[in-house]
């Protein structure tokens, strides 16, 4: 079980992160999300991350431009695509890059699961987030907190690994997992005290539940 915690900005939750055993430590970047952070910042935070957890660069429709500024700052292990980008574009950026893309589709109906075979075809890893909610002014394709019917993907036949997100948090991380039996785990608000604001002792008992719960399985 791979654990993503995203959207992580200081030192401090960071190395709870690391001590509690994600695997994945993500970084967003995207100027309107509470938990962007600046390619400066996010260079002396990946310092103690690499070799111990993989860095996920976190991107929303980002240019190449933008992809080569933070290929430059931080050097992630892997670009999470969480925007409309289309399966030719993930094909563009793992050929530039040549390292792993992880694809965020995000699901409230059944009809949402038409999308995969595309992506499946051409992303190394998958990513099930809901969607925004209706009506809402949000701006955040994702870093909700709200879940998607998880009954939807319980048993789904996938090509690749997929990674399940949206509204997870120490209470209901191992539920999720039992159900949709995912390969991994990413949370983002259910280990914070307020947007952008990460609890260290939520992070340790997130992983700690999500690991526990793979084991049962
Ligand atoms: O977290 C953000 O602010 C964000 C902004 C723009 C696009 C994606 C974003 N987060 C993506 C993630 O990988 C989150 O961890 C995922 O959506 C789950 O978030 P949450 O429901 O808050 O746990």
């Amino acid at each position: 079980m791979y654990v993503k915690i995203c959207g992580l900005s200081t030192p401090e939750t960071i190395e709870a992160g690391l001590q509690s055993g994600a695997n994945w430590i993500g970084f967003v970047f995207f100027p309107k999300s509470p938990r962007h952070v600046e390619y400066g910042k996010a260079k002396e935070l990946v310092g103690p991350v690499r070799g111990k957890a993989s860095i996920v660069a976190l991107t929303v429709n980002a240019s190449d431009d933008e992809l080569d500024a933070i290929d430059q700052s931080i050097n992630p292990d892997i670009w999470q695509l969480h925007g409309a980008e289309t399966p030719e574009r993930v094909v563009h950026i793992k050929q530039r890059y040549g390292r792993p893309v992880m694809k965020a589709l995000t699901i409230r109906d059944e009809i949402d699961l038409a999308a995969i075979p595309a992506y499946e075809d051409v992303c190394d890893i998958l990513l099930f987030d809901a969607k925004p909610p209706k009506d809402s002014k949000t701006e955040l394709p994702g870093g909700n907190g709200i879940s998607f019917d998880w009954r939807l993907i319980k048993g789904l036949k996938l090509k690749k690994p997929f990674v399940l997100a949206g509204g997870l948090d120490p209470s209901n991380v191992a539920e999720a997992i039992r159900l949709t039996r995912p390969q991994g785990v990413d949370v983002s608000s259910g280990i914070e005290n307020a947007p952008g604001v990460k609890d260290r002792q939520k992070i340790i008992d997130f992983v700690y539940a999500a690991k526990q719960a793979a084991e049962m399985l």
